[in-house]
């Protein structure tokens, strides 16, 4: 049940559902078993970038911790803070943030911005979400101070973002020795955003997630979860549990780098399990490449992001999921 302290807080089909648990039996096929144990993500050091290690973690698990970034660990909690401030924010303050720059977002927002089109409550992602266009967080007007401090911390986190994504993406490079004409697709660091999560705690169903299993459409996300955990990567035919750790981040390869790199680093399947408990905060910060730069690949035919999320979007309108890379195989049906 959500906590009835916070209850404005909530989106109203969320506290209906919540009073209701039966509704939200979802077929997220949540019985296979998810390892608790913590398993050995590779960890990467950005002081002491060795490519051989980046490579090898791209190549075999898509997804890697990252050490000594260089975001000094007051700035990292002083954003949770802001972050579990701004989501108790009653549920009628998070609907203005609409008119800023930001936007604010529950349920599987490509499918329902209203909630809408969702068929019953079956996959429905259990969270609420704020999206902000980094390159026009100095657009947000506010009279709070607290808001205003708020995004001076996401402008500072979003600085930090933009560097080491920069420098991972160039490390990658390197490492995979791409030929000038797949080099062409170079990560832009004005189309960053970030996005931060709320997942409420659902003790009353027993199987439920948070946010379904998906690739990232982008050239490289970077995780920040809190240390309530919940965040689950598909390795090995099974589901595997990113226990959290204070001071890392979480870096995920993309669909588009998995497309850049000819299948050699692997986009990871990922999801988010509901805690019952606690609710769960995430900050999450995905880059994309040049709005025109085509991805030559030897495994794809060409196309640009903007073609792809095209397909992302027709394909969850009229399938109801993501099909993703699979779409622009060399030997896709057209
Ligand atoms: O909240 C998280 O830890 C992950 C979120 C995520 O996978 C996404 O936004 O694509
Ligand atoms: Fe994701």
């Amino acid at each position: 049940m959500l906590e009835m302290s916070n209850l404005e807080s909530y989106p109203p089909l969320f506290r209906h559902l919540s009073a209701s648990p039966d509704e939200l039996t979802t077929n997220n096929s949540m019985e296979d078993s998810s390892s608790s144990s913590s398993v050995p993500i590779p960890v990467v050091d950005l002081q002491c970038l060795s490519l051989e290690k980046l490579g090898e973690a791209c190549k075999e698990w898509g997804v890697f911790r990252l050490v000594n970034h260089g975001i000094p660990p007051s700035l990292l909690s002083k954003l949770e803070e802001h972050v579990r401030m701004l989501f108790s924010l009653s549920f009628e303050s998070k609907q203005a943030l609409q008119t800023n720059p930001l936007s604010y977002f529950w349920g599987t927002p490509v499918l329902t911005p209203s909630g809408a089109a969702l068929r019953g409550a079956l996959n429905m992602n259990w969270l609420e979400g704020i999206n902000v266009p980094l390159t026009q967080l100095p657009l947000f007007q506010t009279e709070d101070p607290r808001l205003e401090d708020f995004r001076h911390f996401l402008e500072e986190y979003g600085r930090h973002l933009s560097r080491i994504a920069t420098t991972l993406f160039e490390a990658m490079v390197k490492n995979l020795n791409l030929c000038p004409k797949q080099s062409e697709c170079s990560l832009d660091e004005s189309t960053g955003f970030i996005r931060l999560y709320r997942y409420p705690s659902r003790s009353s169903v027993n199987k439920s997630l948070g946010m379904m299993e998906h690739t990232d459409s982008s050239l490289l996300s970077i995780v920040n979860q809190d240390q309530v955990g919940g965040l689950e990567i598909f390795k090995d035919n099974q589901w595997l549990l990113v226990n959290p750790i204070s001071d890392t981040l979480l870096v995920h390869i993309g669909d588009m780098m998995q497309a850049i790199s000819d299948d050699q680093y692997m986009s990871v399947k990922h999801r988010v399990r509901v805690n019952k408990q606690e609710e769960r905060v995430s900050v999450c910060y995905f880059v994309f490449p040049e709005k025109g730069n085509v991805v030559h690949s030897s495994k794809y035919k060409p196309f640009t992001y903007t073609e792809f999320q095209q397909q992302v979007l027709n394909d969850t309108k009229t399938l109801g999921y993501k099909v993703g890379l699979q779409r622009f195989k060399l030997d896709a049906p057209v």
